[in-house]
Parts: C-alpha cells; sequence; structure tokens
C-alpha cells in the first residue's frame, strides 16, 4: 500500500468481522481492529484480528491497535509481533506510559526492529495523544520526529479520554493539529488523525491535508462501545469522498 493517499483515507474502527463486513458494505480504505473496552488503542484479542483479515478484501490494509501502551518494551514488541502475525498490515502503538522523549524512542525503536525482523512488510504506527497531560505523558508534538527516528511508517493523533466533550478539536488547537500533520510530512510520516470525531469535524480537519481520518465512536449507534452501522459508515465515507474531491482539486 501506498503511505501516501491522494485524498485523505478513511479508517473505520471494529470490533469483529461481523462488523468489518457491515462496514465493507460501504468505501472503508483502512479496516482497524481495536478492543474499545481495553481503552483509546485497546487491543484486541489475535484470533479477533485473524477473522476480521480473513474477511477483508487483501487490497483493503487492516491495522490492528496493539494498546495504551506502559513502558514495557519487551512486552510492547511481542504485541506488535503478535498482531502482525495475525495479519495486521499496520500496527498501532499507544505511546501511553512513555514519560520522556528518550522513554518513547526506546519504546518505538523495540517495536520497529521486532517488525522488521519478524513481519518486515508491517508498517508501525506511533499513537500520540492531544490530551497526553492528564496521565502525563509526552507532547504530541513531539511525536513525529521519534517516531520517524524509530523509523515507524505514519504518527497517529488521538485522544486517551473518550468521554463526552473530550474530542480531538475541543482538545487541540486547529494550529496544533496542523503542525502535527505537518511534522509528519517533513519527517516522511504519513499522518492519521483521531479523537472521537465528528461529522461535522470533517470539513473542518480535511483542508490540514491529513493522510487518514479514524473514526469509532461516530460510526456507532450509541458510542464506541455500540454496534457499528453501515449507514453511519457511508455518511463518513460520502463525506470524507466530496470534501476531499473539493478541497484537493481547487
Ligand atoms: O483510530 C481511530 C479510533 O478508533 C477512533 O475512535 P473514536 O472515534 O471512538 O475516538
Amino acid at each position: 500500500m501506498s503511505s501516501y493517499p491522494k485524498r485523505a483515507a478513511f479508517l473505520a474502527s471494529v470490533v469483529s468481522k461481523e462488523e468489518a463486513a457491515e462496514a465493507l458494505k460501504v468505501q472503508v480504505d483502512v479496516i482497524d481492529v481495536k478492543n474499545p473496552a481495553e481503552g483509546a488503542l485497546g487491543a484486541a484479542l489475535p484470533e479477533t484480528i485473524t477473522e476480521i483479515r480473513g474477511v477483508v478484501p487483501k487490497a483493503i490494509p487492516v491495522s490492528a491497535a496493539i494498546g495504551d501502551m506502559p513502558y514495557l518494551s519487551g512486552t510492547a514488541a511481542l504485541a506488535a509481533v503478535g498482531a502482525a502475525c495475525a495479519g495486521a498490515d499496520m500496527v498501532k502503538i499507544g505511546l501511553y506510559g512513555a514519560k520522556t522523549s528518550d522513554e518513547a524512542l526506546n519504546l518505538l525503536c523495540s517495536v520497529a526492529n521486532a517488525l522488521k525482523m519478524y513481519f518486515p512488510t508491517s508498517l508501525l504506527v506511533a499513537g500520540a495523544y492531544a490530551d497526553a497531560q492528564i496521565f502525563g505523558g509526552i507532547n504530541f508534538l513531539d511525536v513525529p520526529a521519534l517516531a520517524a527516528k524509530a523509523g515507524a511508517a505514519g504518527c497517529l493523533l488521538d485522544t486517551f479520554d473518550k468521554s463526552f466533550g473530550h474530542n480531538l478539536l475541543e482538545i487541540a488547537s486547529m494550529e496544533a493539529i496542523g503542525d502535527f500533520v505537518s511534522a509528519c510530512r517533513e519527517w516522511g510520516l504519513f499522518s492519521a488523525l483521531a479523537g472521537s470525531l465528528k461529522l461535522e469535524d470533517v470539513p473542518l480537519l480535511l483542508p490540514l491535508r491529513p493522510d487518514y481520518l479514524g473514526f469509532r465512536g461516530a460510526l456507532c449507534e450509541g458510542g464506541r462501545s455500540g454496534k457499528l452501522s453501515s449507514r453511519k459508515v457511508l455518511e463518513i465515507s460520502s463525506l470524507i469522498a466530496g470534501e476531499s474531491s473539493a478541497c484537493c482539486h481547487s
């Protein structure tokens, strides 16, 4: 897959093969496997990743979160290898436990090296949190440089707190989100934006030219722990496709 989609790509987070099939009724660019019960970047069981990979056409990448990761490099590296072995083309790690840039770099290098050794075609995505200050994590604007140094392919900006009123645009300024996207581009990484994004956020974020926009809560009936609805997937998909062509061909 190309690291740089021509338009913003649509990433839909699912919890099961049934939800993946529901999402695939609509145009989706990446199927993301996540377990919301285990956190913002909660990891699914390996068999869930394999089942989902089994129903997703080969042309569509599958990404998998491996957790809001403590600062445990061995645990992180092994989880990443497990996710790739289970079928993930992209492995997303949440930089939760790393409290300094050195710790984040160590964590990312351990994971990147393990993937390179066992699954060299799998892409590493460093997950930064816009609200990292609530748990003493590192500033999200520091993550692109660290991710690039470690050999990651991309960087995700997400939110840790998924409660009401904590979506990405309520936590970070448009300027800071734009700086994150630009930093990713400058470091040769793809950028992904997420964080309880809503339909109305799409036209605000697309002009920043992120490579991916990721959604879970907005695709579900009853929030991110609810059930994915193809009707909601279609709403977001159409909006991304329409707005992308409007903002990219002007
Ligand atoms: O990677 C994207 C996330 O799954 C976004 O989840 P959320 O929209 O519930 O914050």
